[in-house]
């Protein structure tokens, strides 16, 4: 059994698809993040490709429950059948109380029925995700309790992974994807796991070049087209990577994020064309103003590790300033509304140099870079 929490269309997509593929008897009892409602276990799952749509019933969820029904999670949790536990709570959720206390009074249920050890697989866009993961969960739980945290460090293993599949949000019970899907996972499952490999997931020793290569190209591109896309009057991915504006900052940007990529530069290339082939798809409805929601979480992770690395190497990159100028931009009125409960801060920093430095004091203090911020011409109109 599979205990899964965020019962969002991403987990339907994703891992509830994966595990209903590998046919191999694992079933999920899913809780929703927020919402006090179970929703139907139930889902039609529309692959949507260039031309056509094939239509699924994926059956690995066998029950939901409310996220705010703790003495169910309690419950599977310290069940000695449970063997994983699997997230999507979005990036912001690692940085919030609210999670950790649920793994961590999970656990505690798990350690107190004596059902042994257990597999936590993290799967939002977040680099190193098993490492953030234990690290909140750990901390929360030395605050509570010393004696969990330390069999947490004997008990639990925290699973990185990089997960893909374009997943747009729609309207329950129809879940619409795209017909890619990709799932690169690092760590131990010390009471078992599905096959997922026999249906394509990818079971490495080190997971953070995948990682840095979806994260980069991927999350990184679609937060430049939500930006400058939508800023330019565009609502899809589909439209802005069409739009030569959009397109030929997304080159740039890809170019410098293959530099600073420990890749085979083939790969890289036949990645980057792949993309360019599942963004075309404009069957797939993907709104830039869902992909433009907190940036504050999404920016530092998606686009200043390739910043870093051209300032280390003396180049200015002009696709990374450009996503950054463009975010800043976003946050004083330009293209989609921003929702994101981290932005205040950001949209209150007057200057260049004060707005880097919330991103990074050491950025802060490049000069040339703050300058190169400040020169940041307006988004033009189409
Ligand atoms: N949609 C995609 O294409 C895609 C692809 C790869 C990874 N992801 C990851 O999956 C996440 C969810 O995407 P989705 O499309 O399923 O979104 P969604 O809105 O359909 O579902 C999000 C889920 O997270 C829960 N959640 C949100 N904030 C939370 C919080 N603070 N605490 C606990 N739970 C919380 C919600 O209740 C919901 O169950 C993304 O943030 C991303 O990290 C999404
Ligand atoms: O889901 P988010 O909010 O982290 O990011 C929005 C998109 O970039 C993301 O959902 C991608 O579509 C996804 O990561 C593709 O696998």
């Amino acid at each position: 059994m599979i205990v899964h929490l965020g019962l969002g269309n991403f987990f339907r997509a994703h891992q509830a698809w994966y595990t209903a593929e590998a046919k191999d008897g694992w079933g999920i009892a899913a809780f929703t993040g927020r919402s006090a409602q179970a929703p139907d276990p139930r889902y039609k799952l529309v692959t949507r490709g260039p031309e056509s749509d094939e239509i699924s019933w994926p059956d690995a969820i066998r029950e939901t429950h409310p996220g705010t029904d703790r003495a169910a999670w309690e419950r599977l949790l310290a069940q000695r059948e449970t063997a994983v536990v699997t997230l999507t709570v979005t990036e912001k959720a690692y940085a919030g109380e609210d999670v950790p206390g649920r793994l961590v009074a999970g656990l505690k249920a798990r350690r107190d029925s004596g059902s042994g050890p257990i597999a936590i697989v993290p799967c939002d866009n977040l680099p190193d995700n098993g490492a953030v993961t234990r690290r909140v969960v750990t901390e929360a739980a030395r605050r509570a309790d010393p004696a969990l945290a330390g069999w947490i460090t004997e008990n639990v293993s925290f699973v990185s992974t990089m997960v893909d599949r374009i997943t747009p949000a729609s309207t329950p019970p129809e879940v619409v994807t795209e017909p890619y899907h990709e799932w690169v996972l690092q760590g131990d499952f010390p009471a078992g796991r599905p096959a997922w490999d026999t249906v394509g997931a990818r079971f490495v020793a080190d997971v953070l070049p995948h990682e840095q290569r979806k994260l980069w190209l991927l999350n990184g591109g679609h937060s430049l087209l939500a930006y400058v896309g939508s800023a330019r009057g565009l609502t899809t991915v589909a439209e802005a990577v069409d739009d030569p504006e959009c397109r030929a900052l997304l080159e740039t940007w890809w170019d410098e994020a293959a530099a600073a990529l420990p890749l085979p530069a083939g790969e890289i290339r036949d990645y980057r064309a792949a993309l360019a082939e599942r963004w075309e798809n404009a069957r797939i409805r993907h709104l830039l103003a869902q992909i433009a929601m907190d940036g504050s979480q999404k920016i530092p992770i998606r686009v200043l590790p390739v910043l870093r690395h051209a300032r280390e190497n003396g180049t200015l990159p002009v696709g990374a300033i450009g996503i950054v100028a463009a975010w800043r931009r976003h946050l004083h009125g330009a293209g989609a509304p921003v929702d994101d409960a981290g932005a205040a801060r950001f949209a209150a920093a007057t200057t260049a140099r004060e707005f880097l430095g919330l991103l990074d004091p050491a950025l802060a203090a490049d000069d040339d870079l703050v300058a190169a911020l400040d020169g940041e011409p307006v988004v033009s109109s189409r």
